[in-house]
């Protein structure tokens, strides 16, 4: 069977999928820096296999996660807020999408996982074991970013999302599918992620897009055992720029029901979003103003999801 491509919206324009990166986490570790760099100063998002996390983790977690949207729908909505059905956030987005979001520390799983599963401990210990791994990986591709940069403190980045005390989500995407006739094929709009990194999973249905430029759509072939990697809005103002958040958008399948699994790492509320002194010079000044991650959360979900939140804290924005 031939699956159709995504129809282009408007005046858009589709571009062929083949220009992603795709970093071999376990090849020559100068080769894996430097790729890694180059990728997240062009496009903010590359794929990246050999990540280390087992078959039986992803496998089990996807399990939990189609397990979940199975249920009838009173059961999902006993989960709600974590649980949410077409409507993205607070101000009126919608999307062809039902969701599970989750606080991704231990605590607040447990206590999830009361209300969805009936403090099943499978499901419990997927979500954490899946979380946990995750985040490793997270912050393996976080150091070897500072070090691609220079920054002498290879940490400055992962440690943010070690922190008892990050802000890191999981969200589980569930995207039916919609045929052609559909009036919309858009399962989630257009954004960037505000985090610091998304490292998101999917299963074998293609959906996800990333866009370099306004109306140009990149569609990144799905591929199970690989990871795609986000650098988000926190990234680019402590990379002082030099890294871009990645506008993207997933659209639905014709024909299969496509699942993403995507963790948000985050900082402490309190945390300050501030470049290392190295990536700050007379040559290229500070382009953003110090803030906290709950400044900057505040100012995401005052917004609607598809508004580059970023323009807010440039240096010059008073
Ligand atoms: C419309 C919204 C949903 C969102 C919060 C926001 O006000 C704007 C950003 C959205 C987003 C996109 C990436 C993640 O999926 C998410 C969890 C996040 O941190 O920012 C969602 C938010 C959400 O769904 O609550
Ligand atoms: O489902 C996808 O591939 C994208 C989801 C996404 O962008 C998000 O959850 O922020
Ligand atoms: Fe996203």
């Amino acid at each position: 069977m031939v699956l159709a491509s995504p129809k282009p919206i408007r005046n858009e324009t589709i571009l062929p999928s083949d220009v992603i990166p795709i970093v071999d986490l376990k090849g020559e570790r100068c080769e894996v820096i430097k790729q890694i760099v180059k990728a997240s100063e062009e496009y903010g998002f590359f794929k990246v296999i050999n990540h280390g996390i087992s078959d039986e983790t992803i496998d089990k977690m996807e399990e939990a996660g189609f397990n979940f949207f199975a249920k009838p729908m009173s059961q999902k909505k006993q989960a709600s807020p974590a649980y949410g059905c077409k409507n993205i956030g607070f101000n009126g987005d919608i999307g062809e999408v039902e969701y599970l979001l989750l606080n991704a520390n231990t605590s607040s799983i447990a206590q999830i996982s009361k209300t969805i599963s009936n403090d099943d401990p499978n499901f419990r210990y997927r979500v954490s074991s899946y979380t946990e791994a995750v985040k490793e990986v997270a912050c393996e591709i976080l150091e070897l970013m500072a070090e691609g940069l220079g920054v002498p403190d290879t940490k400055v980045f992962s440690s943010l999302i070690k922190d008892i005390e990050s802000d890191s989500v999981l969200r589980l995407n569930h995207y039916p599918p919609k045929d052609k006739s559909h009036s919309n094929n858009v399962g989630f709009g257009e954004h960037s992620d505000p985090q610091i990194l998304t490292i998101l999973r999917s299963n074998d249905v293609s959906g996800l897009q990333i866009s370099l430029q306004h109306g140009l759509w990149i569609p990144v072939n799905p591929d199970p055992s690989a990871l795609c990697v986000n650098v988000g809005d926190v990234l680019e103002v402590m990379t002082n720029g030099r890294f871009v958040s990645v506008r993207h958008r997933a659209m639905t399948n014709s024909y299969k029901t496509r699942m993403s699994m995507a963790y948000f790492g985050a900082p402490p509320l309190n945390a300050s979003i501030v470049a290392p002194p190295v990536l700050v010079t007379p040559h290229r000044p500070s382009l953003f103003r110090t803030f906290t991650w709950a400044d900057y959360k505040k100012a995401t979900y005052s917004l609607r999801l598809g508004d580059t939140r970023i323009q807010l804290f440039r240096a010059n924005m008073s």
